[in-house]
Protein backbone atom coordinates (compact mmCIF):
# COMPACT_ATOMS: atom_id res chain seq x y z
CA UNK A 1 0.00 0.00 0.00
CA UNK A 2 1.21 3.29 -1.54
CA UNK A 3 0.90 6.30 0.95
CA UNK A 4 -0.43 9.55 -1.09
CA UNK A 5 -0.83 11.97 1.92
CA UNK A 6 -1.55 12.08 5.60
CA UNK A 7 -1.97 15.69 7.21
CA UNK A 8 -2.31 16.43 11.01
CA UNK A 9 -6.48 16.83 11.63
CA UNK A 10 -8.35 17.77 14.42
CA UNK A 11 -5.39 15.67 16.49
CA UNK A 12 -5.54 12.50 14.51
CA UNK A 13 -4.44 12.56 11.37
CA UNK A 14 -6.41 12.60 7.45
CA UNK A 15 -4.77 9.91 5.03
CA UNK A 16 -4.95 9.05 0.99
CA UNK A 17 -3.65 5.60 0.32
CA UNK A 18 -3.45 3.75 -2.86
CA UNK A 19 -3.03 0.16 -3.02
CA UNK A 20 -3.48 -2.53 -5.78
CA UNK A 21 -7.12 -4.15 -5.36
CA UNK A 22 -7.92 -7.66 -6.11
CA UNK A 23 -11.59 -6.79 -6.74
CA UNK A 24 -11.83 -4.15 -8.99
CA UNK A 25 -8.60 -5.52 -10.49
CA UNK A 26 -7.12 -1.95 -10.74
CA UNK A 27 -5.44 0.57 -8.39
CA UNK A 28 -7.64 1.98 -5.71
CA UNK A 29 -7.73 5.06 -3.88
CA UNK A 30 -8.80 5.78 -0.22
CA UNK A 31 -8.96 8.27 2.56
CA UNK A 32 -8.96 7.30 6.24
CA UNK A 33 -9.31 10.09 9.17
CA UNK A 34 -7.56 8.12 12.33
CA UNK A 35 -8.45 10.26 15.43
CA UNK A 36 -6.08 10.65 18.12
CA UNK A 37 -7.36 7.36 19.84
CA UNK A 38 -6.22 5.01 17.42
CA UNK A 39 -2.49 5.73 18.65
CA UNK A 40 -3.16 3.59 21.87
CA UNK A 41 -5.78 1.37 20.90
CA UNK A 42 -8.16 -0.13 17.70
CA UNK A 43 -11.02 2.55 17.40
CA UNK A 44 -14.44 1.88 15.95
CA UNK A 45 -14.71 3.39 12.58
CA UNK A 46 -17.67 5.15 10.63
CA UNK A 47 -18.05 4.14 6.24
CA UNK A 48 -19.06 6.72 4.18
CA UNK A 49 -19.83 6.15 0.52
CA UNK A 50 -19.98 8.97 -1.46
CA UNK A 51 -22.38 9.86 -4.75
CA UNK A 52 -22.05 9.96 -8.61
CA UNK A 53 -18.85 11.85 -9.80
CA UNK A 54 -17.51 11.84 -6.55
CA UNK A 55 -13.89 10.25 -5.68
CA UNK A 56 -12.56 9.41 -2.30
CA UNK A 57 -11.92 12.92 -1.79
CA UNK A 58 -15.01 14.90 -2.37
CA UNK A 59 -16.49 13.95 1.59
CA UNK A 60 -13.20 14.01 2.63
CA UNK A 61 -12.88 17.84 1.83
CA UNK A 62 -16.32 18.75 2.09
CA UNK A 63 -18.46 16.77 4.83
CA UNK A 64 -16.18 18.49 7.85
CA UNK A 65 -16.83 15.12 9.37
CA UNK A 66 -13.23 15.05 10.68
CA UNK A 67 -13.83 17.71 13.52
CA UNK A 68 -17.14 15.18 15.26
CA UNK A 69 -15.38 11.97 14.66
CA UNK A 70 -12.53 12.94 16.43
CA UNK A 71 -14.20 14.95 19.09
CA UNK A 72 -15.91 10.63 19.41
CA UNK A 73 -12.91 8.65 18.74
CA UNK A 74 -14.06 7.46 15.46
CA UNK A 75 -12.10 6.80 12.53
CA UNK A 76 -13.67 7.72 8.70
CA UNK A 77 -12.95 5.62 5.90
CA UNK A 78 -13.59 7.60 2.61
CA UNK A 79 -13.65 4.82 -0.34
CA UNK A 80 -13.58 5.77 -3.81
CA UNK A 81 -17.07 5.31 -5.86
CA UNK A 82 -16.02 3.01 -9.16
CA UNK A 83 -12.63 1.57 -10.68
CA UNK A 84 -10.60 3.97 -12.10
CA UNK A 85 -8.25 3.88 -14.91
CA UNK A 86 -7.12 4.05 -18.56
CA UNK A 87 -8.17 0.34 -19.16
CA UNK A 88 -11.40 0.69 -17.51
CA UNK A 89 -14.61 1.09 -18.89
CA UNK A 90 -16.26 4.13 -18.93
CA UNK A 91 -18.81 6.40 -20.25
CA UNK A 92 -19.54 9.68 -21.23
CA UNK A 93 -22.62 10.29 -19.05
CA UNK A 94 -22.21 11.58 -15.59
CA UNK A 95 -24.02 8.13 -14.09
CA UNK A 96 -22.58 5.48 -15.61
CA UNK A 97 -19.23 4.16 -15.25
CA UNK A 98 -16.13 5.34 -13.38
CA UNK A 99 -17.64 7.54 -10.65
CA UNK A 100 -20.86 5.81 -10.50
CA UNK A 101 -20.45 1.90 -9.45
CA UNK A 102 -23.44 2.19 -7.67
CA UNK A 103 -21.74 0.13 -5.08
CA UNK A 104 -22.48 -3.56 -7.09
CA UNK A 105 -20.58 -6.56 -8.71
CA UNK A 106 -21.35 -6.07 -12.68
CA UNK A 107 -22.19 -9.04 -14.36
CA UNK A 108 -22.41 -7.56 -17.88
CA UNK A 109 -19.51 -6.50 -20.76
CA UNK A 110 -17.64 -4.27 -20.86
CA UNK A 111 -18.23 -3.63 -16.74
CA UNK A 112 -17.45 -6.87 -15.70
CA UNK A 113 -13.97 -7.21 -15.64
CA UNK A 114 -13.25 -4.14 -12.66
CA UNK A 115 -16.79 -2.98 -11.58
CA UNK A 116 -16.84 -5.22 -8.46
CA UNK A 117 -17.94 -2.31 -5.99
CA UNK A 118 -19.94 -4.47 -3.96
CA UNK A 119 -17.29 -7.14 -2.93
CA UNK A 120 -14.25 -3.80 -2.77
CA UNK A 121 -16.49 -2.21 -0.24
CA UNK A 122 -17.89 -5.60 1.98
CA UNK A 123 -14.62 -7.61 1.73
CA UNK A 124 -11.73 -5.79 0.38
CA UNK A 125 -11.53 -3.11 1.73
CA UNK A 126 -12.69 -3.66 5.56
CA UNK A 127 -10.22 -6.61 5.65
CA UNK A 128 -6.84 -3.67 4.78
CA UNK A 129 -8.03 -1.23 6.72
CA UNK A 130 -8.79 -3.53 9.83
CA UNK A 131 -5.66 -5.45 9.13
CA UNK A 132 -3.00 -2.08 8.64
CA UNK A 133 -4.75 0.25 10.78
CA UNK A 134 -5.78 0.57 14.51
CA UNK A 135 -9.03 -0.03 13.83
CA UNK A 136 -11.52 -2.29 15.58
CA UNK A 137 -13.73 -4.45 13.14
CA UNK A 138 -16.34 -5.62 16.05
CA UNK A 139 -17.58 -1.53 16.00
CA UNK A 140 -18.46 -0.62 12.22
CA UNK A 141 -21.06 1.80 11.18
CA UNK A 142 -21.96 3.43 7.93
CA UNK A 143 -23.53 5.98 6.15
CA UNK A 144 -23.48 7.73 2.57
CA UNK A 145 -24.79 10.37 0.38
CA UNK A 146 -27.13 9.81 -2.38
CA UNK A 147 -25.52 6.94 -4.56
CA UNK A 148 -23.56 6.35 -1.38
CA UNK A 149 -26.82 6.63 0.65
CA UNK A 150 -27.52 3.83 -1.47
CA UNK A 151 -24.95 1.96 -0.84
CA UNK A 152 -24.93 2.46 3.00
CA UNK A 153 -28.45 0.98 3.38
CA UNK A 154 -28.07 -2.45 1.04
CA UNK A 155 -24.66 -2.80 2.83
CA UNK A 156 -26.55 -2.55 6.11
CA UNK A 157 -29.34 -4.62 5.14
CA UNK A 158 -27.72 -7.29 3.18
CA UNK A 159 -24.51 -8.11 5.63
CA UNK A 160 -26.36 -8.42 8.98
CA UNK A 161 -24.11 -8.05 11.92
CA UNK A 162 -21.25 -6.25 10.32
CA UNK A 163 -22.86 -2.56 11.53
CA UNK A 164 -23.90 -1.17 14.40
CA UNK A 165 -26.11 1.16 12.71
CA UNK A 166 -26.76 3.34 9.18
CA UNK A 167 -28.03 6.43 8.13
CA UNK A 168 -27.56 8.10 4.85
CA UNK A 169 -28.05 11.82 3.67
CA UNK A 170 -30.25 12.09 0.52
CA UNK A 171 -30.02 8.49 -0.79
CA UNK A 172 -31.25 6.78 -3.94
CA UNK A 173 -34.08 4.68 -2.22
CA UNK A 174 -35.62 3.33 -5.14
CA UNK A 175 -33.19 2.45 -7.72
CA UNK A 176 -35.10 -0.18 -9.44
CA UNK A 177 -38.23 2.09 -9.96
CA UNK A 178 -35.75 5.78 -11.09
CA UNK A 179 -33.67 6.82 -13.45
CA UNK A 180 -30.90 6.81 -10.61
CA UNK A 181 -30.60 3.12 -10.72
CA UNK A 182 -32.53 1.82 -13.35
CA UNK A 183 -29.98 2.72 -16.09
CA UNK A 184 -26.84 1.32 -14.07
CA UNK A 185 -28.55 -1.82 -12.50
CA UNK A 186 -29.14 -2.29 -16.50
CA UNK A 187 -26.16 -2.01 -17.82
CA UNK A 188 -24.02 -3.56 -15.03
CA UNK A 189 -26.51 -6.72 -14.18
CA UNK A 190 -28.59 -7.07 -17.20
CA UNK A 191 -31.72 -7.03 -18.37
CA UNK A 192 -32.74 -9.58 -15.72
CA UNK A 193 -34.62 -7.47 -12.94
CA UNK A 194 -34.88 -10.08 -10.98
CA UNK A 195 -31.11 -9.56 -10.02
CA UNK A 196 -31.66 -5.92 -9.81
CA UNK A 197 -33.54 -6.46 -6.06
CA UNK A 198 -30.62 -7.18 -3.63
CA UNK A 199 -29.63 -3.85 -4.63
CA UNK A 200 -32.54 -2.08 -3.57
CA UNK A 201 -33.22 -0.72 -0.29
CA UNK A 202 -36.79 0.03 -0.70
CA UNK A 203 -37.17 -3.84 -1.73
CA UNK A 204 -35.09 -5.02 1.29
CA UNK A 205 -36.68 -3.12 3.18
CA UNK A 206 -39.92 -4.51 2.24
CA UNK A 207 -38.47 -7.79 2.30
CA UNK A 208 -35.76 -8.25 5.73
CA UNK A 209 -36.54 -5.13 7.60
CA UNK A 210 -33.41 -3.98 10.02
CA UNK A 211 -32.90 -4.06 13.22
CA UNK A 212 -30.02 -1.65 13.59
CA UNK A 213 -30.56 2.15 14.72
CA UNK A 214 -31.11 3.86 11.34
CA UNK A 215 -31.56 8.18 10.61
CA UNK A 216 -32.58 9.21 7.11
CA UNK A 217 -31.96 12.83 6.28
CA UNK A 218 -33.37 14.37 3.04
CA UNK A 219 -33.31 17.81 1.83
CA UNK A 220 -37.19 19.28 0.96
CA UNK A 221 -35.95 21.26 -1.87
CA UNK A 222 -33.54 19.12 -3.32
CA UNK A 223 -33.43 18.78 -7.17
CA UNK A 224 -32.94 15.17 -7.69
CA UNK A 225 -35.36 14.50 -4.82
CA UNK A 226 -37.70 12.68 -7.35
CA UNK A 227 -34.71 10.71 -8.94
CA UNK A 228 -33.78 9.72 -4.65
CA UNK A 229 -37.97 7.83 -3.54
CA UNK A 230 -37.48 9.00 0.21
CA UNK A 231 -41.26 8.22 0.25
CA UNK A 232 -41.18 4.64 -1.18
CA UNK A 233 -38.83 3.87 1.50
CA UNK A 234 -40.28 5.53 4.65
CA UNK A 235 -43.61 3.62 3.46
CA UNK A 236 -41.73 0.18 3.39
CA UNK A 237 -39.84 1.58 7.42
CA UNK A 238 -43.81 2.02 8.16
CA UNK A 239 -45.20 -1.10 6.67
CA UNK A 240 -42.51 -3.73 8.57
CA UNK A 241 -42.82 -0.94 11.55
CA UNK A 242 -39.06 -0.50 12.01
CA UNK A 243 -37.36 1.84 14.38
CA UNK A 244 -36.30 4.79 12.62
CA UNK A 245 -35.61 8.68 12.07
CA UNK A 246 -36.66 9.90 8.74
CA UNK A 247 -36.67 13.50 8.11
CA UNK A 248 -37.06 15.52 5.37
CA UNK A 249 -34.89 19.13 5.93
CA UNK A 250 -36.62 22.17 5.02
CA UNK A 251 -34.99 24.05 2.21
CA UNK A 252 -31.67 22.12 1.73
CA UNK A 253 -31.06 20.62 -1.81
CA UNK A 254 -28.68 17.82 -2.37
CA UNK A 255 -25.01 19.41 -2.46
CA UNK A 256 -22.30 18.97 0.48
CA UNK A 257 -24.32 22.63 1.92
CA UNK A 258 -26.44 19.85 3.08
CA UNK A 259 -24.38 16.82 4.30
CA UNK A 260 -22.18 19.45 6.32
CA UNK A 261 -25.07 20.36 8.18
CA UNK A 262 -26.18 17.42 9.32
CA UNK A 263 -23.04 15.59 9.74
CA UNK A 264 -22.63 16.33 13.56
CA UNK A 265 -26.15 14.82 13.89
CA UNK A 266 -25.00 12.06 12.14
CA UNK A 267 -21.83 10.86 13.85
CA UNK A 268 -22.98 11.60 17.07
CA UNK A 269 -26.10 9.07 16.14
CA UNK A 270 -23.54 6.60 15.30
CA UNK A 271 -21.40 7.21 18.33
CA UNK A 272 -24.15 6.26 20.46
CA UNK A 273 -24.08 2.87 18.58
CA UNK A 274 -20.59 2.22 18.38
CA UNK A 275 -20.00 3.25 22.09
CA UNK A 276 -23.24 1.37 23.53
N1 LIG B 1 -23.44 16.42 -11.99
C1 LIG B 1 -24.77 15.92 -11.79
C2 LIG B 1 -25.11 15.72 -10.35
C3 LIG B 1 -24.06 15.00 -9.61
C4 LIG B 1 -24.18 15.20 -8.14
O1 LIG B 1 -24.99 16.00 -7.63
N2 LIG B 1 -23.36 14.49 -7.44
C5 LIG B 1 -23.41 14.54 -6.02
C6 LIG B 1 -23.66 13.14 -5.51
S1 LIG B 1 -25.08 12.44 -6.29
C7 LIG B 1 -22.08 15.00 -5.47
O2 LIG B 1 -21.77 14.76 -4.34
N3 LIG B 1 -21.29 15.69 -6.30
C8 LIG B 1 -19.93 16.04 -5.95
C9 LIG B 1 -19.77 17.23 -5.04
O3 LIG B 1 -20.71 17.98 -4.80
O4 LIG B 1 -18.63 17.41 -4.52
C10 LIG B 1 -25.77 16.88 -12.36
O5 LIG B 1 -25.51 18.08 -12.27
O6 LIG B 1 -26.81 16.43 -12.82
Amino acid sequence: METISENRCFGGVQGVYRHPSKATGCDMTFGLFLPEEAEDHPVPVLWYLSGLTCTHENAMVKAGAQAWAAEQGIALVFPDTSPRGEGVADDEAYDLGQGAGFYVNATQDPWAPHFRMWDYVADELPRLITGDFNIDEDRQSITGHSMGGHGALTLAMSLPGRFRSVSAFSPICHPTASDWGRKQLGAYLGDDESTWAVHDATLLMREKGLDIPLLVDTGSTDQFVDLLMPEAFAEAVNTRRVPATLRLQKGYDHSYFFVSSFIEDHVSFHAEALYE
